[in-house]
C-alpha cells in the first residue's frame, strides 16, 4: 500500500489556483521531497493532505484514509512538524511530549518507553525535565521531531523543516530526520525549497505555480541536463567561446564565473577542449582554470522554468499567522 496517493488534487483561493490538479504516489518508507520556489504550492499541499485545509477538487489518501471523509482517522496516523514553535514553553521537555501522549491516548506505559528512547534518538535525555523555553531554536525542533513521531504515525509531514535555522543546526536536523526514518521505518514527506536538502530524499517532486512540473529521483531528474556540466576560465572567454563553437562545435555559455559546457561525457571532453583552446588559437589562449561537476538539482530547476529556485523566505510570524487563519477556516 502507498502512504499518500494524492490523485487530481487542486486547492483555489478566490479566483486563485494555489494547487492545481497535483497527482502523486508517496510509497510506505520513503522520503519523499516537495522542491519548489515560495508561493509554488508546498504548504498548501501539506496542509491538505493533514485534514488542516479542505482540498476545492481531487482527493488523497493518507495510509490508507480519505483526507475529506475520515479527517480523524488520517490525523490519528500522521506526525507534523512545521516550522512555527507549536511547543509549550512554560513545560518541560518531558511534560509537552507527556502531553501529546495524553491527546493521542499513548498508555501511559508505552509513553515513558517511547518518551525515553525518542529523546535519546534527538539528544535531549539531559535536558528532559528542563523548560523549553531554555531551548535553542535546533533543540526546540528535534523535540518537535520526536513529538512527532511519539504516537507512531505511518506519516512524519515536515514543512519546510529547517526554516529560518543556522546551517550547523540544520545539518543536525538532517541527520535525526534520517535517523528517526531508518529506525522507525516512517514514511517523510517534507517541503522544502533548499536544493542541499531534496537531494536526501528517494524522490523529488518539482513544483512551480501549483503544478508537478517533474517527479522522479534526484540522480534521474539530474539526467535531464543530459550530462556534465564543465566550467573553464581563460584568459579571454569571449574568444574561447568562438573556438569552442568553431572547432568542435559546442554550444557554450559564457557565464560569470567562465564558460560553461555541457557534454553527455565531460570527463572525456576535457583533454579535447584544453587541446583546442591551447594550440591553434592565436595569440594562445591561457587557461587559468577548468572544473567538473555533476548538473545540481538548481540546474533542473532552471532547464524546466527558465528561473533559480529564490532563497526568500516568509517571516514566521506570517506563517503562524496562516496556519491559525486555516485552522479556524475549517
Ligand atoms: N489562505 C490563503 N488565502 C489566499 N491565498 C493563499 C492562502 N494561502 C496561500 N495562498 C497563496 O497560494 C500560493 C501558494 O502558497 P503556499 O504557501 O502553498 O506556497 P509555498 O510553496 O508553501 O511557499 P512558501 O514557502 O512561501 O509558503 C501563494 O501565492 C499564496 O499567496
Amino acid at each position: 500500500m502507498n502512504a499518500i496517493e494524492a490523485e487530481r488534487l487542486t486547492r483555489r483561493f478566490g479566483d486563485f489556483t494555489a494547487v492545481r490538479e497535483v497527482s502523486f504516489e508517496v510509497r510506505e518508507g520513503e522520503l519523499f521531497a516537495f522542491l519548489g520556489p515560495n508561493g509554488a504550492g508546498k504548504t498548501t499541499t501539506i496542509n491538505m493532505l493533514c485534514t488542516l485545509l479542505r482540498p476545492t477538487a481531487g482527493t488523497a489518501r493518507v495510509g490508507g484514509h480519505d483526507i475529506v471523509r475520515e479527517p480523524h482517522a488520517v490525523r490519528r496516523r500522521i506526525g507534523l512538524v512545521f516550522q512555527d514553535p507549536s511547543l509549550d514553553d512554560r513545560l518541560t521537555a518531558w511534560q509537552n511530549l507527556a502531553f501529546h501522549a495524553m491527546l493521542y491516548d499513548v498508555p501511559r506505559r508505552v509513553f515513558e518507553e517511547r518518551a525515553k528512547r525518542l529523546l535519546e534518538l534527538v539528544d535531549l535525555q539531559d535536558h528532559a525535565h528542563q523548560e523549553v523555553r531554555t531551548f535553542s531554536g535546533g533543540m526546540k525542533r528535534r523535540l518537535e521531531l520526536a513529538r512527532g513521531l511519539l504516537h507512531q504515525p505511518k506519516v512524519l509531514f515536515l514543512d519546510e523543516p529547517t526554516l529560518g535555522l543556522d546551517p550547523q543546526t540544520r545539518r543536525h536536523i538532517w541527520d535525526y530526520i534520517l535517523r528517526l526514518r531508518d529506525t522507525e521505518g516512517t514514511t517523510v514527506f517534507f517541503t522544502t525549497h533548499y536544493m542541499d536538502e531534496a537531494e536526501r530524499a528517494d524522490r523529488i517532486a518539482i513544483i512551480d505555480h501549483g503544478r508537478i512540473i517533474a517527479l522522479d529521483t534526484p540522480d534521474n531528474l539530474k539526467a535531464m541536463i543530459g550530462g556534465d556540466v564543465i566550467l573553464v576560465r581563460t584568459s579571454d572567454d569571449a574568444r574561447a567561446v568562438e573556438r569552442l563553437r568553431e572547432a568542435l562545435g559546442l554550444d557554450p555559455r559564457p557565464t560569470a564565473e567562465g564558460v560553461l559546457v555541457e557534454a553527455p561525457r565531460g570527463d572525456q571532453l576535457i583533454p579535447r577542449l584544453l587541446g583546442v583552446l591551447q594550440n591553434g588559437a592565436e595569440p594562445p589562449l591561457i587557461v587559468h582554470s577548468i572544473s567538473l561537476r555533476r548538473p545540481s538539482l538548481e540546474d533542473v530547476f532552471i532547464k524546466l522554468t527558465g528561473r533559480a529556485i529564490r532563497d526568500e523566505e516568509a517571516s514566521p510570524l506570517e506563517r503562524m499567522r496562516l496556519s491559525r487563519r486555516l485552522w479556524d477556516r475549517r
